[in-house]
């Protein structure tokens, strides 16, 4: 393992040049990967394994859009491709990727199939850490592991197919073998990982939450819509509204902060931006705080948890989602800035 300081705080990391993927093969020769559900996770991760040369299967609903989707990407029913329940009964290494929802009610379906020495492998510590509302309480005779891609799946592919890959956190909750490091690290890498840092299954699940609450999605679209709507009614265009919140961001500045940090994309910017920005700042982060601190507190107590699985196990709850999804999409903003994709050159 390497120890790398981030920022003052030495963490030990590990990375491909220490656990090449050779070594994740030789680590994974023996084993049958079930990657269970193929939404978003599951196809990135299954596709990812396959082609790092890891003997994988895929369960799934029949008669489902998934399944459809896994044999257009090659798996082959009665093959290589199940239902759910025979995935499991023949995997040695069990990737639970249904949606968490969805976990605990196939759970009592899945749960007779854990036989001794196998692995059940999460993406997500939700399961476990809120075993008192989901019923998810493995066997004892098995290993409990985790890698959760630090992104979506769509990215974990793409960034596999673009010779790069996506940091994930990896996590041991139960070792009963005594190969569950072995095995969490292989997978890890096999998934594509460019770097793994460790986790458990708890502090995956409240940083996760909170995170994809606030700033990775819920606080930046509260925050684009704040600004939006200010500059409308203070009499702006929806096209010069939409570039000044969000297409600069997206395609000039966020770019720099990636490549560079903050100050790197605050110094590439005027003088005159860089006042502001640094005057501004702490204005922000003083209002948005307390609502951190909330949001924090709502997923410690499960109460976010409970709002998802609520939601989330309701039959209709893709319809209701989607629907969400297009009053966004149909808001004057996303409108905006359909119109203003449409525009960029690469886009004609
Ligand atoms: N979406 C993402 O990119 C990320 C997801 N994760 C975690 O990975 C896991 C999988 O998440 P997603 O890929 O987003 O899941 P998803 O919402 O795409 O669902 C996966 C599959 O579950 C199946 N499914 C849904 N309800 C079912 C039911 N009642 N019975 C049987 N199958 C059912 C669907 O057919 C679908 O193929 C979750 O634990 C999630 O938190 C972690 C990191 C990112
Ligand atoms: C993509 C990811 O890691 C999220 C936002 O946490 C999720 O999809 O649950
Ligand atoms: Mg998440
Ligand atoms: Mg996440």
């Amino acid at each position: 393992m390497a120890k790398i300081n981030f920022g003052g705080t030495v963490e030990e990391v590990i990375m491909r040049e220490e656990f090449p993927l050779s070594k994740a093969q030789e680590v994974l020769k023996e084993e049958t990967v079930a990657v269970i559900g193929y939404g978003v996770q599951g196809p990135g991760q299954a596709l990812n394994m396959k082609e790092n040369g890891v003997n994988v299967i895929v369960g799934q609903r029949q008669n489902s859009a998934s399944w459809d989707k896994a044999v257009a990407d090659g798996f082959v029913p009665g093959e290589t491709l199940f239902p759910i329940e025979e995935a499991v009964q023949k995997g040695t290494i069990i990737c639970y990727l249904l949606s968490d929802a969805a976990q605990i009610a196939v759970w009592p379906q899945i749960k007779p199939y854990l036989t001794a020495g196998k692995a059940l492998y999460f993406s997500h510590g939700f399961g476990v850490t809120y075993k008192d509302r989901t019923n998810i309480i493995p066997p004892a005779d098995i290993d409990v592991i985790l890698v959760a891609p630090k992104g979506s799946g769509t990215s974990l592919r793409r960034l596999f197919l673009e010779g790069r890959g996506l940091n994930s956190s990896y996590a041991i909750h139960q070792d009963a073998t005594g190969r569950a490091k072995d095995r969490t690290i292989a997978l890890g890498i096999a998934v594509g990982s460019g770097y793994l840092f460790e986790t458990t299954f708890e502090k995956e699940v409240y940083s996760d939450l909170t995170g994809e609450r606030g700033s990775l999605m819920g606080a930046i679209q509260g925050l684009f819509e704040a600004q939006y709507s200010v500059l409308r009614e203070k009499g702006h265009t929806p096209s010069e509204a939409f570039n000044e919140t969000v297409e600069e961001l997206t395609q000039s500045l966020m770019p720099l902060v990636a490549e560079n940090g903050m100050d790197w994309m605050y110094a590439n910017c005027s003088t005159t931006a860089q006042r502001g920005a640094l005057d501004w700042k702490d204005k922000f982060r003083d209002a948005v705080r307390p609502v951190v601190e909330d949001l924090y507190e709502s997923v410690a107590t499960g109460e976010e948890a409970q709002r998802s699985i609520d939601t989330n196990s309701q039959p209709d709850y893709r319809i209701k989602l989607e629907a969400e999804l297009e009053e966004l999409r149909s808001s004057e903003m996303w409108q905006a800035g359909a119109a203003v994709r449409q525009l960029r050159p690469e886009n004609k």
